[in-house]
């Protein structure tokens, strides 16, 4: 990408597209195309159309899905079937279309069966059933990745896909349901010490385990492939380290410094035993993380008290 090439990022005000455009305004990109939500719905293909024809951009990041934690993604299973399947397949239509030079498609971790090998490696994909709280949204991202992949073998566009690990950071979900759970633990143990509750209930037996990514991290990494990856297939990002639920919510209770007890609530779903990813691709590619959880936990958690204004309202 030249620095005055026009750069498409959807989704930019979420957690990822934000960071990505962060890293490369840090970069010393400055002509950037935007639309918020409610500036273009992107699940409808004539605006979607309309936009690409006006704007022509050269490189896209396609960053703008339906998302959310294990009970959004098991409640709205229509809304992240219909809408990341229309998205996705507006954006990457366009493209093609209208000649962008090259586009990131972001998939996620989910896309990997239920109990795959850990940890897991990009061949895993389409080996085994997936897991059912999140099965939707994981067939509209493994469609996206085969999008890139048909675009690529039948017109010779250059679609690359990416497949995050769990992330958190500035910009976050912090809704009490529908979030993640990170977020959603920063919001609730700081809650509770507010109000000197005496616990603070987990989802679950705490005993999955999850690979924790901070969002400006996997921005990086995400510039750092848009520049020097051209394969088609996809390529996992994340840290090749995880940690138990319960683990977790340790860890955010000392950096909170909530001082009462933790209950789980084994009515709501565990998911995913374990997501591990194996970052051997990525590693290769040359990039690897640098920002550890306990420090990412303290900057999203700046970030929370920042907005906590915003927050009281939702
Ligand atoms: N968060 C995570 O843990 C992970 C995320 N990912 C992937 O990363 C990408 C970004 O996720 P994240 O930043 O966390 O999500 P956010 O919810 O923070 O941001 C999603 C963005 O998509 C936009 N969007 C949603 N629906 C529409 C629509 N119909 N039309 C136009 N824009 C729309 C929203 O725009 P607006 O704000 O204007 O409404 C929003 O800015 C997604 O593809 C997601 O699947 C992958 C792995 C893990
Ligand atoms: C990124 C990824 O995100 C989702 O999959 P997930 O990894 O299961 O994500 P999650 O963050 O919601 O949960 C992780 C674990 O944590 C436990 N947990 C405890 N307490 C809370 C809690 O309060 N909120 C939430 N959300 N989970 C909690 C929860 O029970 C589970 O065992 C999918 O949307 C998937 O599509 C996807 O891509």
């Amino acid at each position: 990408m030249d620095k005055s090439s026009k750069i498409y990022i959807a989704g930019h005000r979420g957690m990822v597209g934000s960071a990505i455009q962060r890293k490369l305004e840090k970069e010393g990109f400055t002509n950037f195309v935007t639309r918020s939500s409610s500036a273009l719905d992107l699940r409808d293909q004539k605006a979607v159309a309309d936009f690409f024809e006006q704007e022509k951009p050269d490189y896209v990041f396609l960053a703008a899905a339906k998302v959310g934690g294990i009970v959004a993604n098991n409640v709205y299973r229509a809304e992240f079937l219909y809408d990341n399947l229309q998205i996705q397949n507006n954006i990457i239509h366009q493209s093609y279309l209208n000649d962008v030079k090259k586009l990131m498609f972001l998939g996620s971790s989910c896309i990997y069966p239920k109990l795959a090998p850990q940890p897991l490696k990009e061949d895993y994909l389409l080996t085994g059933l997936l897991e059912e709280t999140n099965e939707p949204y994981a067939v509209a991202k493994i469609a996206g990745i085969k999008m890139c992949d048909a675009y690529r073998a039948q017109y010779g566009c250059n679609y690359i896909s990416v497949m995050p690990t769990n992330l958190y950071g500035f910009n976050d979900n912090y809704h009490p349901q529908n979030s993640h759970v990170l977020p959603a633990l920063i919001r609730r143990f700081h809650e509770a010490k507010e109000q000197e509750a005496p616990s603070v209930t987990i989802w679950g037996t705490g005993s999955p385990k999850r690979e924790f990514l901070f969002a400006d991290d996997l921005a990086e990494a995400c510039y750092y492939l848009m520049e020097n990856y051209n394969e088609p297939g996809l390529v996992n990002i994340g840290t090749g380290e995880d940690i138990s639920i319960k683990d977790l919510a340790l860890l955010v209770k000392k950096i909170i410094g909530y001082e009462g007890e933790i209950t789980f609530d084994v009515s709501k779903p565990d998911g995913t035993p374990r997501k591990l990813m194996d970052v051997t691709k990525l590693s290769e590619a040359g990039w690897k993380y640098h920002t550890g959880l306990e420090d990412g936990i303290k900057f999203a958690y700046q970030d929370f008290l920042s907005k906590e204004g915003e927050f009281a309202q939702r």
